[in-house]
């Protein structure tokens, strides 16, 4: 059993074929770099990985089941996806207060996060006064309350700074070494070269690659190997 699973998923809008029997898998001990052109089907088949949309057909697993069938979804997956969820007149410590009582975590669950992302000094300011990379921080502290084995980060690096990247990839190699799985989703190539192992590359709601970095990269630079792979998607959207 893999730590994600995603067999032959399907998705329509509508007219709108989003994803087109997509499978892929992450495993554990690996950072899987998801790869694709805006409108390629990336959100789409991490929304349903997460429960957050339903397959027109094929399945999404996690830990071995579907995320609405997890026992304790926050102790098994932690997931970043934007940060629009973030109430501004709220402190950064309340937000995660709310995310451990509503997962039932204990609340130091919140003070080891905040360690974690290095958000402890700031941990009483208000989530308004916050910068986007410091908001990020917050986001990637609500992924972890729940120490879950797998972690699934859509643009996690979006607004950190050049250190916080250091810091970021430093944590997800650590993660990943610890026996954890990553599905990180980015259009960073640069990012994603230097922390996956295995990349999964999508476009028009298809499968173009999927392997080991150095197999999908084969001898050239990933953003070559990349816009290669990508020339005859034209993106959906
Ligand atoms: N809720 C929705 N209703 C209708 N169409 C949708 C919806 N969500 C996604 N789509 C369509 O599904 C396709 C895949 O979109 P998706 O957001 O999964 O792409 P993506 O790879 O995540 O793109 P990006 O890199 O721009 O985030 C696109 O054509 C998009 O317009």
């Amino acid at each position: 059993m893999h730590a994600i699973e995603i067999t032959d998923l399907h998705k329509s809008y509508g007219p709108v074929e989003a994803l087109r029997g997509v499978s892929f898998t992450a495993a554990e001990g690996r950072v899987v770099g998801l790869l694709g052109p805006n409108g390629a089907g990336k959100s789409t088949s991490v929304h349903i990985l997460l429960g957050l949309a339903r397959a027109t057909s094929g399945t999404a697993a996690i830990g071995g089941r579907a995320y609405t069938d997890l026992d304790h979804p926050a102790r098994t997956v932690g997931a970043l996806l934007d940060q629009g969820g973030l109430h501004r007149g709220r402190s950064g410590r309340d937000h995660l207060r709310v995310l451990a009582a509503a997962a039932r975590l204990p609340e130091a669950a919140v003070a080891v996060a905040l360690e974690k992302v290095g958000m402890t000094r700031a941990a009483d300011r208000r989530v308004g006064t916050y910068s986007l990379g410091m908001r990020q921080r917050i986001g990637l502290a609500a992924a972890l309350l729940g120490e879950p084995r797998i972690l699934v980060l859509d643009e996690p690096a979006n607004g950190l700074d050049p250190a916080g990247m250091a810091w970021l990839r430093g944590m997800l190699r650590s993660f990943a070494n610890g026996g954890g799985a990553v599905l990180l989703a980015s259009h960073v190539l640069a990012e994603v070269a230097q922390v996956a192992d295995d990349l999964v590359v999508i476009g028009e709601g298809r499968v173009l690659a999927d392997g080991p970095l150095a197999d999908v990269m084969a001898g050239d630079t990933l953003e070559h190997a990349y816009l290669d792979l990508t020339a005859a998607s034209e993106g959906m959207f």
